[in-house]
Parts: structure tokens; C-alpha cells; sequence
């Protein structure tokens, strides 16, 4: 099984804004990214969430998330190496494309620039 490493700085300067803007956000003392999402109701979200499952399946590579009747709060990162991978930014363009019609709330956490520089932990 590979070990996919950190981001470095580089490629977080270079993908995170992006992910900014569809409401990714940044977990105090954390590499982690993290976004919640608000559906109609409880059956739109548990949709949604059937389909990334079946996506996460396919990438071996899990959320840590929790569900709330329709809110979906989402936490990204890659627990075999301690911080984010290349494996969270495919989960994330993953969920924002399934997640369209879903309303995001991005006032929780700091902003995604926060995760620019790998400083979080030693890995
Ligand atoms: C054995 C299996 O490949 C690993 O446990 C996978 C499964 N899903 C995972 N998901 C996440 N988010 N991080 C991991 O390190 C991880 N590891």
C-alpha cells in the first residue's frame, strides 16, 4: 500500500484557493480540511452521502463526517500520514461535484489559506 506524503507548500498554494471558493475551510490546529453542507432535507443528504460513500470506497479513502437531519459536516485528511494528501484534494473535488445543489456554510472555521504552509504537527 503507498503512503501518499503531504502537501508541500507549493502545491498548497497552488490547490487550496480553489477549494476555498467552494467552501472548503481550514481546522484550527489541524491539517484537515472541513465543510458543511445543508440539503433540503434528511433524504438529500443521506443521497448524497450513499454516493461518496460508494466514491470513498473506490479511492480507499474515507471522510470523517457526521449527519445532522439534512446538515453534513465533512472532515478531510489522510490519517496514514498525518495531514492532508493529494488522496483528500480528489475526495474533495469528489464531494463538491456531487454536493451541487447543496447549500455550504462557511462561517465555522478559518480560512483555507490557514493550511498553506505545512507547519501543522511534524510529519
Ligand atoms: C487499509 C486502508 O487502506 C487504510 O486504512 C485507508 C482507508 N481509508 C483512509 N481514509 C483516510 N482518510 N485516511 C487514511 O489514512 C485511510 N487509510
Amino acid at each position: 500500500m503507498t503512503t501518499f506524503p503531504r502537501l508541500t507548500d507549493t502545491e498548497r498554494q497552488e490547490v487550496l484557493p480553489a477549494l476555498g471558493n467552494t467552501g472548503w475551510r481550514a481546522i484550527e490546529d489541524r491539517d484537515a480540511l472541513r465543510k458543511i453542507l445543508k440539503f433540503r432535507n434528511f433524504s438529500e443528504a443521506w443521497g448524497f452521502m450513499s454516493r461518496v460513500a460508494l466514491s470513498a470506497e473506490k479511492l480507499n479513502h474515507h471522510p470523517e463526517w457526521s449527519n445532522v437531519y439534512n446538515v453534513v459536516d465533512i472532515t478531510l485528511t489522510t490519517h496514514a500520514s498525518d495531514g492532508l494528501t493529494e488522496l483528500d484534494l480528489r475526495l474533495a473535488r469528489i464531494i463538491d461535484r456531487l454536493a451541487d445543489a447543496a447549500e455550504v456554510q462557511t462561517d465555522h472555521s478559518g480560512p483555507v489559506e490557514c493550511l498553506c504552509k505545512l507547519h501543522h504537527g511534524s510529519a
